[in-house]
Formats: structure tokens, C-alpha cells, sequence
């Protein structure tokens, strides 16, 4: 759980900006100031010499991704300034920078979700700090429930679109002050996930020879940290989403909102249940299982595609 000192009271706090007017303690308002996510970006860049144009997120029990990595150089979160704390299983905590066939990348072992107590704005830190270190695309995995009904675990999702559940209570990350020096009040969601980086992800699978697992779908994202009912899962699913989990969508609003190109994977790592007779009960242990798949080792991330990004 994310305790007081995480939540603003710091020496790296997260500071309330913008007009008295929008803070409102009953809702998650804090904001960062432009210099702290500089202070962060600034920090990192004194570090390693390494300039990434990439950032990957890798979602839970997905964090074994990052040991492609070559030349690595590895930040704890809690050695970063302003950075949250992981507190999930599966969720090492840590960031490394490295070599992708000779591709700089920056990846994130471990995301930050609202159901650990962060704010959105903690939540999605990570990618502003990432814009001004240089990042340009962003690859976010996440584990999700598999809602449509032809998805088998084990499938890797392509993310075409999404629905953000909690935006349309007004729980969206780019709440508060626009800080126009990332993006403009009201940006455009329609093109978040870059539609040339789907059909090279299709590409891929198929010179891969898992045609059979790459599906395409709507990503769902819900609060957590409990799993949906049956009624809530035949509800999203017939709201047409394909995949439900609990991240993603903030790091996708906030990544587009700053101008970065998108590319979202959700690995079904165990199929929503729908029906009352199923003895399937959700947990995170099965999450984390379907994360050591050997087919992830063949995914649509593999070094030799990440040069022609
Ligand atoms: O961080 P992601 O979205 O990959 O993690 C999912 C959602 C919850 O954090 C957790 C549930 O098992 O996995
Ligand atoms: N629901 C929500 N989040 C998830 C699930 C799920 O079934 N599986 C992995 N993350």
C-alpha cells in the first residue's frame, strides 16, 4: 500500500498546482509541477549515457521482458527522485536502460496502479519523465481477463482501442492543470494506439509463426484490486471490450497527450468468468503463471523487430 510519505509527504512531494478551485481532497487532484518531472528526467540523464527513444512497460509477471536488454544499467524506484514505489507481486520496482539490437531502450519493471492508493498522477509519472528524457514510442504490456469469448490464456492481445471505465466518472490522469508544455487541454483519443505498429505487430506473428495467437482487441480498463463479478464481466463484454484489466489506459491518455507513438500488448493471462456454473475463480497467482508462457519469449517484442520501430 502506498503510505503517507509516497502520497505527498516527501522531500520529492507531489505538489498541488493549478487553481484552489480544483483541489478537492475527496479526489485524486495532486499534480507534479514541470520541474519535478524534469528534477526526475534531469537525474537519469546524469546516470548513463544511454538515450532511449523507446520505453516499455511490462505488465504484471511480464517483467522478464527486460532481460533482452543488453549493456544494462538498472535504477531501483526507490533509488529515483519523485519516483512511486511498486508494491505488487510481479512488479519488480526497478528500471533499466539498455540495448536493444543496438536500439536504446528504457523499461519499466513494474507499473504503478490506482488500487496501490497512488493518484493518476503518480500512477502515469513514469511517461512525462520519459518524454523528456527523449522517449518518443511507447510499449505498454499488461496481463488482462479475457472477455471475448474466442481468446484462449496465453494469447497476446494487439490493443486497438480502449475504454477507460473510470474516465467516465471523471477519474481521468490529465484532471487538473493542463501543463501545456506536454500536450494540449483536450487531445484526441481516436488514434491513441498507432495503427502502423498494430499491422507490424500482425507481421511479426505471422513471420513468427503464432498467426494463431496474435488477436486484436478493445481494452478494458477497470479500478481493481478485486476481479470483476460475472455480471460485470458480461457487461463489459457486451459494451465491447474484449480484455479487462486494471492499468494501461492512463500510461496510454497521458503517453498520447505528450505526442508519443503507442503500442499496447495485453498477454490473456485467464478468461473472465461469465457463466455461474464455471468453478474458475480469478487470482493473481494464475496472472503471474501465464506471464512464464514460452510463448512470450516468441512475442511481437522480440529485439529483431524493435530496430524497425
Ligand atoms: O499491471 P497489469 O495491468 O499487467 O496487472 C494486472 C492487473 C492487476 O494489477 C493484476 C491482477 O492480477 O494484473
Ligand atoms: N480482471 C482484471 N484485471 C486483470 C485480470 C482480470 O480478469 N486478469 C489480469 N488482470
Amino acid at each position: 500500500m502506498a503510505t503517507a510519505r509516497d502520497l505527498g509527504e516527501s522531500s520529492h512531494a507531489t505538489k498541488q498546482t493549478g487553481p484552489p478551485a480544483q483541489r478537492n481532497p475527496g479526489f485524486h487532484f495532486e499534480q507534479y509541477t514541470y520541474e519535478e518531472y524534469k528534477e526526475t528526467a534531469d537525474w537519469l540523464l546524469s546516470k548513463t549515457e544511454l538515450r532511449p527513444s523507446i520505453a516499455i512497460i511490462c505488465g504484471s509477471g511480464i517483467g522478464g521482458l527486460a532481460s533482452v536488454l543488453k549493456d544494462q544499467v538498472v535504477f531501483k524506484y526507490s533509488d529515483i527522485p519523485n519516483f512511486p514505489q511498486s508494491t505488487v507481486p510481479g512488479h519488480m520496482g526497478r528500471l533499466v536502460f539498455g540495448k536493444l539490437n543496438g536500439k536504446p531502450c528504457v523499461c519499466m519493471q513494474g507499473r504503478f496502479h490506482l488500487y496501490e492508493g497512488y493518484p493518476l498522477s503518480k500512477v502515469t509519472f513514469p511517461i512525462r519523465v520519459f518524454r523528456l528524457i527523449g522517449v518518443e514510442t511507447i510499449i505498454i504490456t499488461n496481463a488482462a481477463g479475457g472477455l471475448n469469448e474466442d481468446f484462449k490464456v496465453g494469447d497476446i492481445m494487439v490493443i486497438k482501442d480502449h475504454i477507460n471505465l473510470l474516465g467516465f466518472a471523471g477519474n481521468n490522469p490529465l484532471v487538473g492543470h493542463n501543463e501545456d508544455r506536454f500536450g494540449s487541454r483536450f487531445p484526441c483519443m481516436s488514434d491513441a494506439y498507432n495503427r502502423d505498429l498494430c499491422k507490424l505487430a500482425h507481421e511479426v506473428g505471422r513471420e513468427l509463426g503464432f498467426s494463431n495467437i496474435i488477436r486484436e482487441g478493445v481494452y478494458c480498463a477497470v479500478g481493481g484490486p478485486s476481479f470483476e463479478t460475472i455480471a460485470e464481466c458480461r457487461m463489459l463484454n457486451r459494451l465491447g471490450a474484449d480484455a479487462v484489466g486494471m492499468s494501461t489506459v492512463h500510461e496510454v491518455i497521458v503517453a498520447r497527450h505528450c505526442g508519443m507513438r503507442i503500442f499496447a500488448l495485453s498477454l490473456i493471462t485467464n478468461k473472465a468468468v461469465m457463466d455461474y456454473d464455471s468453478e474458475e475463480r480469478a487470482n493473481h497467482e494464475e496472472v503471474l503463471l501465464a506471464g512464464t508462457l514460452p510463448v512470450l519469449l516468441s512475442s511481437p517484442l522480440h529485439p529483431n523487430r524493435i530496430k524497425n520501430l
